[in-house]
């Protein structure tokens, strides 16, 4: 069950290749329209390339080299929106039995099946209700159940939590974890969680190109792209390896760790945590740290931390810390970073 896709769509501005291995989660990361929605639509038929080829199994989705297009019921491909999208006037469980019914099994067969998948998603108590008498959580499940009953080869996933209040979705997560092990899907989220917990690999699309993919825990850790670092709250300065240093464009200079081997003029990204830099009103003397002066842009209470934003980086200190040394959008300080927690990947 793996699927291939590379394709482009010129109206979107998307050139995108992407490859799911059999079993294998994907999460596809990425800013608001950096065409992950689009990616999915390629997939699930929605959406038509203007060049390029998908295949799952083998078998052909479309190619518009050779004018290919399989209609979407056909494709074995399982979409599930933001929405739930259940048919209000069915009950839940036969919004599940749908798919086994309009796969020719009969109405018998089709419950049971439904009925079994409403337990898998712990629903089996809302079975008779109909979607206006469930919660989006609730309705959430059902939608879950109803994907997987019609035995897709592949599950997309286009931010399943999105619309869910924040206590619902642990909940959810842990229904999608059970049911997506050993499965192939593309799961479509903002959630540096959702994409740890849920899946394999990590993708991420930046205006419509893929800028990484790699195992999740090492995107997430080893960011390269702004938004990989983003989301993992991680910061990121780019610039060239020289003189066992990362140098930006701007001639600040960051000194950290290679984590891999690298030559000279390389362009590469030092990672750091925002909990391992200090923030001082005067530089420190005499220290074997990273020292650059910044301009505070914006605080932000994060946990019993606050976040202090500059355009180069991000510091965690405490309140007290930012009290004491009066800190506030506009003012200048020195942050400062030991070379040990700063780690230097290729980009
Ligand atoms: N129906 C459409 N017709 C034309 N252009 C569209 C359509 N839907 C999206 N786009 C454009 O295609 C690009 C990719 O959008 P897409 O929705 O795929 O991004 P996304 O990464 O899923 O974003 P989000 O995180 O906001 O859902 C954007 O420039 C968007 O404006």
């Amino acid at each position: 069950m793996s699927l291939e896709l590379a394709a482009t769509v010129a109206e979107r501005d998307l050139d995108v290749s992407l490859s799911v291995g059999d079993g294998e989660v994907v999460a596809l990361l990425g800013p608001n329209g950096s065409g992950k929605s689009t990616a999915l639509g390629l997939v699930a038929g929605l959406v038509h390339a203007d060049t390029g080829a998908a295949t799952l199994d083998g078998r052909t989705l479309f190619d518009t080299a050779r004018r290919t297009w399989t209609e979407p019921h056909r494709r074995g491909v399982a979409l599930l929106a933001q929405e739930p999208l259940l048919f209000p006037h069915l009950s839940a469980l036969d919004n599940v039995a749908f798919g086994p019914r309009s796969q020719g099994r009969s109405r018998a067969e089709s419950r049971d099946a439904a009925r079994s998948w409403l337990r898998r998603v712990d629903a089996e108590a809302y079975a008779a209700r109909r979607p206006a008498q469930l919660s989006g959580g609730q309705a959430q499940r059902i939608a879950v159940a109803r994907a997987l009953a019609a035995d897709p080869r592949l599950l997309l996933l286009d931010e399943p939590m999105a619309a869910l209040d924040v206590d619902v979705a642990p909940a959810l997560r842990q229904v999608l974890r059970d049911v997506l092990a050993g499965r192939s899907a593309v799961v479509v989220t903002h959630d540096v969680l959702d994409a740890l917990l849920l899946a394999d690999r990590a993708v991420v699309l930046e205006a419509g190109r893929v800028v990484e993919d790699g195992p999740t825990a090492q995107v997430l850790s080893r960011p390269r792209s702004a938004f990989a670092a983003r989301i993992a709250g991680l910061n990121m300065v780019r610039g060239r390896w020289q003189g066992h240093t990362v140098v930006r464009e701007d001639g600040t200079r960051v000194e950290g760790h290679p984590h891999e081997p690298l030559a000279e003029g390389d362009a590469v990204v030092a990672v750091f945590r925002p909990s391992a830099v200090a923030i001082f009103r005067t530089p420190p003397e005499g220290s074997p740290r990273n020292v650059v002066e910044v301009t505070v842009t914006e605080l932000e209470p994060i946990g019993d931390q606050v976040r202090v934003r500059a355009a180069l980086a991000s510091a965690d200190v405490t309140p007290a810390a930012v009290a004491e040394l009066d800190l506030a959008p506009g003012v200048r300080a020195h942050f400062v970073v030991k070379a040990s927690e700063v780690s230097v990947y290729r980009q």
